[in-house]
């Protein structure tokens, strides 16, 4: 029998005290992965109390250790909570792509029929009004809330460079950055039931308000390949540990350039290194986006290259978000 199937039988020996099915035939858990002898498993406990939640990540660590070959296991318990989730996109430091990212995988994520809205969380440098083509377009508010703004890409969203003037520098101190960033997560969403929270670069106060008070389902964290970056991401990842947020995965930015005149591709900022960290600290690796300058210049018009039919790099991250959030009811990207 060939190591999926020892696992999957493994995990689905572990009964759901709910259903009294097996954790995976019963659609809680998604299929244990392995890779070099770590196993990863997301288990839905959704409705379990928390002695339950501790009973069944016990029973499941013990009953996937048992299979030979295995040296490690990971589990990720999901719940759902009622309204909307928030997922952070992070990194320890600035300018490896955070805003990209969170900008192109909420459109994917869009595209694929999640309602899911974006909120613009780095005060210092906002820059997610232009990525979504939203510039200059100011929310407008009923009352105490505002109203978030829809980019013609069908995504709802909040940039503080929506409230103040083009070029305007911030200069606050961290408790009204966090008192800015509360009216943008506490606005009008609506059915929205996904926030992507692309932060602030760093672990400082403004992060660790909004961690405290809005509680991510999860993080996202996103470094380029160099050691440099990776060292910050890792203080990143330390952060959400800390802070209890499951960390959902790494994405690897700026990888592999191909030039556009010789087609020959070079790795101005090494290969592989987010993926070599991801499985030494056993957490998932979600994909490489390549270092292109097609991503650029699309991004900055305001046109995320995530919108296009034959998206092949942000979908399937968006895919495997989308899974973590959701193991029993895969989407279709
Ligand atoms: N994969 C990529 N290929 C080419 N250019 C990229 C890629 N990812 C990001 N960039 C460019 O790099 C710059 C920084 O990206 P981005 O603003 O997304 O980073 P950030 O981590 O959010 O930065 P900040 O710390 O300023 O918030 C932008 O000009 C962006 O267009």
């Amino acid at each position: 029998m060939n190591i999926d199937t020892v696992l999957s039988d493994a995990l689905d020996r572990v009964v759901d005290p709910i259903s009294g099915k097996g954790l995976l035939s019963g659609g809680r858990a998604s299929p244990p992965r392995i890779s070099e002898g770590a196993v990863s498993v997301v288990v839905d406990v959704t409705g379990l109390s928390t002695g339950a939640r501790e009973t069944i990540e016990a029973q499941v660590k013990a009953s996937l250790m048992s299979v030979a070959g295995v040296d490690s296991v990971r589990v990720a318990l999901t719940a759902e909570k009622r309204g909307r989730k928030i997922i952070a996109i992070g990194s320890g430091k600035g300018g490896v792509g955070k805003s990209t990212l969170s900008a192109n995988l909420a459109v994917a994520l869009r595209k694929a029929g999640r309602k899911v809205g974006l909120v613009d969380a780095d005060i210092y440098g906002p820059s997610q009004a232009r990525l979504m083509g939203t510039e200059g377009i100011r929310p407008t508010a009923e009352g105490q809330k505002m109203d978030p703004v829809l980019s013609p890409h069908g995504v709802p969203m909040l940039s503080m460079a929506q409230l103040v003037k083009p070029g305007q520098a911030i200069a606050w101190r961290g408790p009204m950055a966090a008192n800015a960033l509360g009216q943008l997560i506490d606005a009008e969403w609506g059915d929205t039931e996904l926030l992507l929270l692309d932060l602030p670069p760093g672990t400082g106060d403004v992060q660790l308000t909004m961690v405290q008070k809005y509680k991510p389902v999860g993080a996202l964290i996103v470094s380029t390949p160099q050691d440099l970056a990776l060292m910050d991401a890792t203080r990143a990842i330390d952060f959400f540990n800390q802070a209890h947020v499951p960390i959902i995965g790494l994405v690897e930015n700026m990888a592999g350039y191909e030039c556009p005149h010789c087609g020959e591709v070079s790795d101005p900022f090494g290969h592989g290194g987010a993926q070599a960290a991801a499985m030494s600290m056993e957490l998932p690796f979600l994909g490489r986006v390549p270092l292109d300058i097609g991503i650029r210049t699309a991004s900055d018009a305001g046109t995320p290259p995530a919108l296009a039919d034959d998206d092949a790099i942000f979908a399937p991250i968006a895919q495997k978000l989308s899974d973590w959030l959701n193991p029993a009811k895969p989407a279709s990207f």
